[in-house]
């Protein structure tokens, strides 16, 4: 049985030297290569990775912002690369994107009214009236105040922008939310505020979040299950609380170890952060694309790229090395 929400195979390649900014240089982006997820209604899927990982174009191609080079996105079944365009305009309605930096988003000249009735007036959805009373009700959800309408972007702190956001994305009444790093730049306490408000949003409309961030913590408060992305591949998928009590990627764990101790659990391999920068995407290394940076590397790491492979319930890693084995072995996590 197919998922409410299916990637299958999906390649994104970005050609550079065809002109715009990067007309300067040659190559190809390999920024997707054979994504393969699903994701069920009301839940949550995170992916992880640093800068350049490909999390961004995965969240934009799910919503055909992006054209795939191969593969496929099904929306309750239907294909929606193989749609035209005007095919394509009643999923938009159900799905949206929430970015990072709202502001930058946002036109700063707009009010706040009119930022959020804006998606409802370029489909052509409701009267006038209808779209006022519908922002404003929004806001309130949101803790705002409804005299926010008048006021623009400009006058509210990081958190507030985001809650503006956050309500604009919901006034086509979507299913699915793309939510690319919703709370980076935030404070703490802040940050805390707008995952509950999503937590709550999610259960009382029974919303899926597809939950985009470099932080793990972020992630494992809303997410049932996570996928790391290294250059553009899955190196690991599996449920939330697998992934951050038992990693099998030595990628995953170094990631983990940026983790607060509350959020991390049992005994975890102390694999320091990645040093440096990642590969270029232009040309990645051959094998494991990981190979270069990690501490368990071996021969064959260079030479064979690791296939994705299961290591218990829905749990995957693209490891010649799994420290998963180690795991068991140590009988650190029992076997699923
Ligand atoms: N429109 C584009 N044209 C060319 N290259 C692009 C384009 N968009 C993304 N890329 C490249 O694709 C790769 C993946 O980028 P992406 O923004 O998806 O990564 P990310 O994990 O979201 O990073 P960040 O956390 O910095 O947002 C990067 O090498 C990036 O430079």
């Amino acid at each position: 049985m197919s998922a409410w929400l299916e990637v299958k195979n999906l390649d994104v390649r970005f050609h550079l030297g065809e002109g715009g900014l990067l007309r300067q240089s040659q190559g190809t982006i390999h920024a997707l290569s054979d994504i393969h997820f699903g994701l069920e209604q009301g839940q949550t899927v995170g992916l992880i990775g640093e800068s350049g990982s490909g999390k961004s174009t995965l969240g934009r191609a799910i919503l055909h912002l992006v054209r795939p080079s191969a593969g496929a996105v099904y929306f309750k079944g239907t294909n929606l690369t193989a749609l035209p365009e005007k095919q394509m305009r009643p999923f938009r309605q159900q799905m949206q994107m929430v970015f990072q930096d709202p502001f930058d988003s946002m036109n700063a000249r707009m009010t706040v009214g009119q930022i959020i009735m804006e998606p409802l007036l370029l489909q052509g959805i409701g009267t006038p009236g209808e779209r006022r009373r519908k922002a404003e009700a929004l806001l309130e959800r949101m803790g705002l105040h409804r005299r926010a309408m008048n006021r623009y972007p400009g006058q509210y702190s990081g958190g507030q922008r985001q809650r503006i956001a956050i309500a604009r994305a919901l006034t086509t009444e979507p299913q699915l939310l793309v939510l690319d790093e919703p709370t980076s730049g935030l404070d703490v306490s802040m940050q805390a505020r707008i995952l509950n408000l999503l937590r709550d949003l999610q259960k009382e409309m029974g919303l899926s979040y597809v939950f985009i961030s470099h932080d793990l913590g972020a992630v494992s408060y809303l997410a049932q299950n996570v996928i790391v992305l290294y250059l553009g591949r899955v190196v690991e998928i599996a449920p939330t609380p697998t992934l951050i009590s038992s990693p099998a990627h030595p990628y995953t764990a170094s990631l983990l170890d940026a983790l607060p101790p509350m959020v991390r659990q049992g005994e975890l391999p102390h694999l320091p952060e990645p040093v440096g920068e990642p590969p270029s995407p232009v040309n990645p290394p051959s094998g494991c694309a990981f190979h270069t940076r990690c501490p368990k590397a071996e021969a064959i790491c260079s030479s064979e790229r690791p296939l994705l492979s299961s290591v218990g319930l829905g749990h995957q890693v693209a490891c010649h090395f799994p420290l998963r084995d180690a795991y068991l072995s140590k009988g650190a996590i029992h076997a699923e």
